[in-house]
């Protein structure tokens, strides 16, 4: 066993130095060509590719490939295949490269290849190729010293199994405050993803930590190589809940070798659209009405307000209020630029309903207007004098200007302000379908609007007027859209969404035991699929969860099972740790702050890069921190109002610590004044424990809910640790 270890090693480390040398030479090459700076078009598209080669060598010679997947098609010899980041082809080209990117067809046999000795077979451009793998090998190189080898499947093995020993390892690493590529590691369920065809709707229900972001950002590399021809990353677009969550995850597509994809909050993205420069009314009060009641749950239902506001109910009341604005729209009677000169009411109509009729509302306004203004250019053309043109001029220009104030105003906030009766309505109006506005939702937004406050479930109905009104410009079109966080989101965003995206072209990711915002969310998968047709969506599940270890992802399905009765159980992956702790504080007074100081002080004396405390409320973080941050260096207050997540020591709320990870937590306050017996307080509880990697203590007051108790003795255990 250690003599094939040592020839495998020795037979890597010689195909790794032939391999620099290889990428080295081409670098030397490209470097001494001079820099083209002239203004000849084909020769500065030449110098751009060379430049785009330079940086992709230099990234390479590094660390050139992670994997060889040995592999002999039906009509072929057996070849070694190494794959890596970035596709390198030989100085002499032949059919195989000296290195495969991990996105071309026969790379995804490393990925999706699961054991066995039946032979296997890949999608290519020219077929199904089909054909013998023999070894898959992880490779780990780092600045061009090979580290590891490490063979999760080895043909000449009795059993042949892919085995998880290298994904074990790597997610044994401790975490810093950016979340990584896993182009070495994905697993088969997930290459299904990053793989599927562009337009689709992808909805992705993923348990915590199975990869749903990182999934994703894959996906959007895949898709810009697969489909270099169709797709820009300009036009690509990720949707994330918070910009600190965007800085987190902003590491992984430059690690991949891809820039410029827009990454963006939904309301930072509708308000530009809506180019409504007013800021949202502060997330923190909806956050603090939902989030700050200890112990205990408002009620959901679908007339509350971001949940009625998201609904395909307001959707289509919207749209035949905008309908019934089509008939009142062209003013009463007819057009006089100036006295004696009449263009009829019925000339008018004609343009606005039959020629015009393909634009939307406000485009076709405009054009009318146009069309009156060039009708008026010539007849005052047909003018006697100098004198009488000038004078018929001037009063038409006035009544031109006059007429056009007499259309409704055609612009989303003022409509939306009309139809929730915050504004006078257009005269001949029919909103009689507004009549369904829940009483609650019509008195709380009319007295919002009344005061120009928007909130985030504003933007779907105001983007879906404005589109309404003037349809989607090809620039604002994009390529493919990823909304990650999607429980969070509403069918009515989605469904305003699809109008901004070509060929439903969407990755849709969520954890519905999440759905912690469910007061505006979605509550089942259906609420989504439902809006496209069956053949232009797909549904796939993620079932394994790499974040955390066995006895964390067990004690979090605990939570699932009793505080939530949901099914969508994460299976881990075979990574065992320390037990989860379950820790009372003392009985004296101030025990709480010592105990929670204790906690901090010894996970944080462990080898740990990122420990977080998570509370219930935002209050309670920043008391805590106040308290703990005299005897604590660097420990940072997460709330909600950070660009960027540093890493380290850090408080935060557990609804803000959503798609976060840490190597160790603590979930303070864990007891019943703290967390009810609702199933949204379980979610939240929930979300809290898997935020965790290696280690997760959870502190408590006087009486924990049920769902945190009864944990096997293998999988939670009460006290503290011995130090
Ligand atoms: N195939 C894999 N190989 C190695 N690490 C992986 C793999 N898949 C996921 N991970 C790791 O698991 C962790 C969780 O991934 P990610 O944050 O993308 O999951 P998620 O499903 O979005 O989680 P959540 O919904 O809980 O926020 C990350 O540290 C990621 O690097």
């Amino acid at each position: 066993m250690e003599d094939n270890f040592q020839s495998a090693y020795q037979e890597e480390e010689k195909r790794l130095n032939d391999a620099i040398t290889e990428i080295d030479r081409q670098l030397q090459w490209l470097q001494s060509v001079d820099v083209y700076t002239g203004h000849d078009f084909t020769e500065q598209i030449l110098e751009e590719a060379r430049k785009e080669k330079r940086i992709a060598l230099a990234k390479s010679v590094q660390e050139p490939y992670f994997g060889r997947l040995d592999f002999q098609g039906t009509k072929d010899q057996r070849k070694p295949l190494y794959i890596g980041k970035i596709g390198v082809d030989r100085e002499v080209v032949t059919d195989q490269p000296l290195v495969i990117d991990w996105r071309a067809p026969v790379a995804s046999l490393f990925y999706s290849f699961t054991g066995g000795d039946e032979a296997t077979s890949y999608e290519a451009p020219e077929g199904l190729i089909e054909g013998l793998v023999f070894l898959k090998r992880n490779v780990v190189i780092r600045k061009q010293i090979l580290e590891r080898v490490s063979d999760t499947y080895n043909r000449e093995n009795e059993q042949p199994a892919v085995s998880d020993e290298f994904l074990v390892y790597r997610l044994g690493e401790n975490k810093d405050n950016k979340l990584r590529d896993i182009v070495s590691t994905i697993q088969a369920e997930q290459d299904q993803i990053i793989r599927a065809v562009k337009n689709t709707a992808l909805i992705i229900q993923g348990v915590a930590g199975s990869g749903k972001t990182t999934v994703a950002l894959h996906r959007l590399a895949y898709l810009l190589y697969q489909y270099k021809e169709q797709v820009t990353a300009e036009k690509m677009i990720i949707f994330a809940p918070n910009h600190m969550f965007l800085d987190y995850i902003s590491d992984v597509l430059p690690e991949l070798g891809v820039g410029d994809i827009q990454q963006s909050t939904f309301a930072d993205w509708a308000l530009d659209v809506l180019e409504l420069n007013m800021p949202l009314a502060d997330a923190a009060e909806t956050l603090h009405y939902w989030f700050e009641q200890a112990g205990g749950t408002r009620e959901i239902n679908d007339e509350v307000p971001g949940r009625f506001k998201g609904s395909l109910t307001l959707m289509k009341m919207i749209s035949s209020v905008i309908e019934s604005l089509e008939t009142v729209s062209v003013p009463e009677g007819d057009f006089s630029p100036w006295d004696g000169k009449v263009l009829s009411h019925d000339k008018i109509l004609y343009w606005y309903n039959e020629e015009y009729k393909p634009y939307p509302l406000a485009k076709r306004k405009e054009r009318v207007m146009a069309r009156i203004h060039r009708w008026v250019e010539m007849e005052l053309k047909k003018s006697p004098s100098e004198a009488v043109f000038k004078d018929r001029k001037k009063k038409a220009t006035q009544r031109e200007k006059s007429y056009a104030t007499k259309w409704p105003k055609y612009e989303p906030l003022t409509l939306y302000k009309q139809m929730f009766r915050a504004l006078k309505a257009p005269t001949g109006w029919s909103d009689d379908c507004l009549q369904g506005i829940p009483a609650t939702v019509l008195k709380s937004t009319q007295s919002d609007l009344k005061k120009d406050i928007i909130r985030e479930e504003d933007l779907s109905p105001l983007l879906y007027i404005h589109y309404l009104l003037n349809d989607v410009t090809s620039e604002q079109r994009f390529d493919h859209i990823v909304i990650d966080e999607a429980q969070d989101f509403s069918p009515f965003q989605v469904a305003v969404l699809d109008f901004f995206v070509r060929g439903h072209s969407f990755t849709i990711l969520g954890d519905l035991s999440q759905g912690i915002h469910a007061y505006r969310g979605v509550h089942q998968w259906e609420e989504m699929s439902s809006l496209f047709q069956p053949e232009h969506t797909a549904y796939f599940a993620l079932t394994r969860s790499y974040r955390s270890t066995m006895e964390i992802i067990e004690f979090a399905n605990g939570i699932l099972e009793k505080g939530v009765q949901s099914d969508l159980m994460a299976v881990p992956v075979f990574r065992s740790g320390d037990t989860v702790r379950l820790i009372p504080y003392g009985k004296d007074e101030g025990s709480r702050i010592d105990d929670l100081q204790t906690a901090l002080n010894r996970l944080s004396s462990k080898e740990y890069r990122t420990v977080a405390i998570l509370t219930r409320t935002l209050s309670e973080a920043k008391d805590l921190h106040h308290q703990l941050e005299k005897n604590t260096a660097d420990l940072h207050l997460i709330d909600g109002s950070k660009q960027a997540y540093q890493g380290g020591l850090s408080i935060l709320p557990v609804y803000l610590s959503k798609g976060l990870e840490f190597d160790a937590v603590i979930v303070a306050d864990a007891d019943l004044d703290h967390y009810g017996p609702k199933p949204w307080d379980a979610k939240l509880m929930y979300v809290g424990c898997t935020r965790a990697l290696h280690e997760l203590w959870i502190m408590h007051g006087e009486g924990v809910p049920d769902y945190l108790g009864n944990q096997d003795e293998d999988i939670a255990v009460r006290g503290w640790p011995e130090s």
